[in-house]
């Protein structure tokens, strides 16, 4: 019989590298499956991982998640792999054009509302984003869209009698209410879809857990906290936060979500590893901290997401899944 099988997206760098590594390092036992929309990247993850834990099974996926077609081909190639599959680490993501408003950071330095604002980035950070392949756009097709088709795909090995499999999404503090409305759940009006999107993540995580609670399927967001990737060297460029790097450490002594380093960021992805799917909270974001003395753990902190706008996005979000599959299915018929 297959022994545990755990898939992750964007697996090739950063937190979602950082993850595999510390999952090979519990268990080398696990069958890890890293879905990767670039080759060459995702083989050098997998040597990476290989040298670490030279008799672990890690296999290769090809998936862009930003596009329709990939996910629904990367998942029928997932259910001919593999019989069950166990974790579904949703964690690719994007925030294309990154702009710091400079103004509205000096000021926030100044107020009271310093520490949420270097939690946060509440005020201070915006995104330009494009309309994808697929009409879609960017942000909300790579976040959001693309991973709720690839659940929706898989939901036959996610959803077996006598078993229970985990969705874990790797959502952001930058989430905001006020970021996402829901008539336009993709942000094509606003300045800033990667609040948007990643407040979605939070909305369908709930609703995830009301559909499919009951058929073994658990959904959890965390937020890795702010950490040292290529996502945060597209805001600024990577010799300047080594040069604040001191700066950095100094700020994490008053807030514990600079978590800075990927293996650090991974802790709440990790945690939700070694829990029970049943005894998490469904309104709770799973935080990974890192105290000013470099201490990594994990915190949950209630979500402000209600089950009305939850259930309406779901609604949608099952219409936009039908004109999809529609379309594709047109242009294949052409
Ligand atoms: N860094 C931070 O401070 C924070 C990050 N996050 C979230 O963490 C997650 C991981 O990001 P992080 O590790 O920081 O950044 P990275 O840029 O290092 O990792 C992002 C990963 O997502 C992949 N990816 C992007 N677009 C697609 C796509 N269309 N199809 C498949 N894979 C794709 C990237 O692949 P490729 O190499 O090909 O680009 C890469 O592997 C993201 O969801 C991000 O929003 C949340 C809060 C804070
Ligand atoms: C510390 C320095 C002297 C100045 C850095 C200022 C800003 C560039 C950062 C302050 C808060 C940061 C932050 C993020 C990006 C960089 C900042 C705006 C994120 C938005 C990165 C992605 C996420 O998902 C969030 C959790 C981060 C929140 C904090």
């Amino acid at each position: 019989m297959m022994g545990k099988v755990i898939l992750v997206t964007g697996a090739n760098s950063g937190i979602g590298l950082a993850l595999c590594e510390r999952l090979l390092s519990q268990d080398a036992g696990l069958r890890l499956c890293l879905a990767c929309r670039n080759a060459r990247r995702a083989e050098a993850a997998r040597s990476a991982l290989l040298t670490s834990h030279p008799d672990a099974e890690v296999d290769l996926l090809h998936l862009d998640v930003g596009s329709v077609r990939s996910v629904l081909r990367a998942a029928q190639e997932v259910k001919a792999r593999y019989d069950r599959l166990d974790y579904l680490y949703l964690n690719a993501g994007i925030m294309p054009n990154p702009q710091i408003d400079v103004r509205a950071f000096f000021k926030g330095l100044f107020s009271s509302g310093v520490i949420k604002m270097f939690a946060t980035a509440e005020g201070i950070l915006t995104q330009q984003d494009r309309v994808n392949e697929d009409g879609l756009q960017e942000v909300f097709a790579t976040n959001l869209f693309g991973h709720f088709l690839l659940i929706r795909e898989l939901e036959p090995i996610l959803c077996q009698a006598g078993r229970t499999s985990q969705v874990v999404w790797t959502s952001s503090s930058n989430a905001r209410r006020s970021a996402f409305s829901p008539d336009d759940i993709q942000h094509r009006l606003g300045t800033e879809p990667y609040a948007s999107s990643k407040y979605a993540v939070d909305l369908l995580s709930l609703a995830l857990n009301r559909h499919n609670n009951s058929q073994g399927l658990y959904s959890s967001v965390i937020c890795p906290g702010l950490v040292m990737t290529n996502l945060t060297y597209g805001i600024l460029p990577s010799f300047f936060w080594t040069l604040i790097m001191p700066v950095m450490f100094l700020i994490r002594i008053f807030t514990n979500t600079f978590t800075l380093t990927p293996y650090n960021g991974a802790e709440a992805l990790y945690s939700l590893f070694l829990q029970k799917p049943e005894s998490l909270d469904p309104r709770a974001k799973y935080h990974s901290l890192t105290s000013g003395m470099g201490r990594n753990y994990t915190q949950s902190q209630q979500m402000d997401i209600d089950e009305d706008m939850s259930e309406a996005l779901y609604v949608k979000l099952l219409e936009m899944e039908k004109a999809a599959c529609k379309r594709l299915k047109e242009e294949d018929d052409k």
